[in-house]
């Protein structure tokens, strides 16, 4: 008999009976049993994180900082063990698996730092004799919901500067794979954090998620996810009248130049387009090519796109895991046939992969000859599919890469100075990168997009104070 990984309300393991975990590269492996919390049972958690919200917003900050710390350091010595939970329970490489663990430890690390280094403003008033302090106090109950493609970086990133900056939680991972927040749930729990400051309730959107949104009691909600969903949470929220912060989806393009270095390019747009099977919100699905180097570049990338080595996401040599679920794996082949209905060339991949063991595995592949106007290039498939569109020159790069309603991230390969300086002034995305993948973020500073891709603050860095905290500004006469 599995053992039941229980939800957690105010310092309680609760649960009787919950679903099964799945592995994605191995259909019959349950990675583990996981309790579904009610509507009931997540209001519970609010109530519970309203009452311990006094006690905490008010604790010491070297209570937090240790808890945060003794949490990272948990995290990271067990990066091997975390590391293949993750793979198996959402399918990226092990190696993948392992790097986001690592990352979710370094958040908790980061923001165990920041606790000691948040600070205020000391100004004189236009009044003669009067100070004025501006300090940052904690919102209050954060409720925090999260997506399946990265089950243990984005609840960290989430989670650590809510608790910081002194806040209570209650968080609704994404049901596809709660094994790893749970697991990071369990760390801070036995890190010493009181009752009630952090409650878990897994369990379906429909029930739990859209219990947090309709509860007044909730004060901010942190979600990453889709364009639809995201859409809920802003509506709800303005309802109740709460803080809110999206990252949602990303179409995002890299430019290649006539003067990249060809080897760089093609790196960069493998690892953005097909690394972590192309689930990222971050991934380069458009991949906009001057003239001067197209057929070269083209004919590489393809190339290494057949090359990529798709298998079991645990296996050493995998460079690309399975799909994460069967409706996934529909969107993909679903797009697929849509690039290749509006007369898209198929260049590379476009199949399903068989394997030992019975998951859900796709070639990654390459679409040339697109225009920025096919579906395929304006919509988020949010698998391992990437198009070519073929430009003049810079000016019409820019332009395409801009002709979109996202803003996550962009790319451009170049070995000019003027076109990357432009690029960075005037691509219209919350992140860009020159000569680096657009995928693949630092764990320290600011994360977040423009136009349709996000709304609210930026998350990570010291940037995630604005968003887990609200600002005082006092006014003091001198007796
Ligand atoms: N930008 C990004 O980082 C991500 C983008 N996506 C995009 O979204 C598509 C669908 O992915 P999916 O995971 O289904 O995205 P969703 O937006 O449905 O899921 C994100 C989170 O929201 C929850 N949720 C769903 N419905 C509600 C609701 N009514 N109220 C509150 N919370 C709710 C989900 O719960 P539950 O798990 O039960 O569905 C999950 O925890 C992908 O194909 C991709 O295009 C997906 C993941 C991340
Ligand atoms: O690219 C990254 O490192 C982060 C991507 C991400 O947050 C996402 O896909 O949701």
């Amino acid at each position: 008999m599995t053992e039941l990984h229980k939800n957690l309300i105010d310092g309680e393991w609760v649960g009787s009976d919950g679903i099964e975990n799945i592995n994605p590269s191995n259909i019959s492996e349950v990675v583990g049993v996981y309790a579904r919390a009610t509507a009931e049972e997540t209001k519970q958690a609010i109530a519970a994180a309203k009452a311990a919200f006094p006690a905490w917003s008010r604790s010491g900050i070297l209570e937090r900082h240790a808890i945060l710390s003794k949490t990272s350091q948990e995290i990271l010595a067990r990066k091997q063990e975390l590391g293949e939970l993750l793979s198996r329970e959402e399918g990226k490489t092990l190696a993948e698996g392992i790097g986001e663990v690592t990352r979710a430890a370094q958040i908790f690390d980061f923001f165990a730092g920041e606790v000691l280094r948040l600070t205020g403003e000391v100004l004189a008033s236009v009044r003669p004799g009067v100070g004025v302090e501006i300090t940052r106090e904690p919102v209050g109950v954060i409720g925090i919901i999260t997506p399946w493609n990265f089950p243990i970086a984005i609840p960290a990133w989430k989670i650590a500067p809510a608790l910081a900056y002194g806040n209570t939680v209650v968080i609704k991972p994404a049901d596809l794979v709660p094994g790893s927040t749970w697991a990071i749930v369990d760390i801070l729990v036995r890190a010493g954090l009181p009752k009630g400051v952090l409650n878990l309730v897994m369990g379906k959107g429909s029930v739990v998620g859209q219990t947090l949104l309709d509860s007044p009691d909730v004060h901010a909600v942190s979600f990453t996810g889709s364009v639809g969903t995201g859409k809920r949470v802003a509506e709800a929220s303005i309802k109740v009248g709460r803080k809110f912060q999206l990252e949602m989806g990303g179409k995002n393009p890299t430019i290649v130049l006539d003067d990249a270095d060809l080897k760089v390019a093609v790196e960069s747009v493998a690892q953005s387009a097909f690394f972590s099977t192309g689930q990222r919100c971050t991934a380069s699905s458009r991949v906009i090519v001057t003239e001067g180097i197209h057929d070269q570049f083209v004919a590489a990338l393809a190339e290494r796109t057949a090359k990529l080595r798709v298998g079991h996401a645990l296996e050493k040599d995998t460079e690309i895991g399975p799909v994460v679920d069967p409706g996934q794996l529909k969107q993909d082949t679903d797009y697929i046939e849509i690039g290749k209905g509006e007369g898209a060339t198929l260049a590379a991949g476009g199949d399903r992969v068989k394997k030992d063991t019975e998951g859900y595995f796709l070639q990654p592949t390459l679409f040339t000859g697109a225009t920025n106007q096919m579906r395929i290039a304006r919509e988020e498939i949010f698998g391992p599919v990437a198009a070519v569109i073929k430009v003049k020159d810079y000016e019409e790069a820019l332009a395409t890469a801009n002709d979109t309603e996202f803003g996550l991230s962009a790319g451009i390969v170049t070995t000019s100075l003027k076109y990357a300086t432009h690029f960075k002034r005037n691509s219209e995305a919350g992140m860009v990168m020159v000569n680096v993948p657009t995928a693949g973020v630092d764990f320290h500073v600011p994360f977040g997009g423009r136009k349709g891709s996000s709304y609210g603050p930026r998350e990570q860095g010291k940037y995630a104070a604005e968003f887990f905290t609200i600002v005082k500004t006092a006014y003091t006469a001198a007796g």
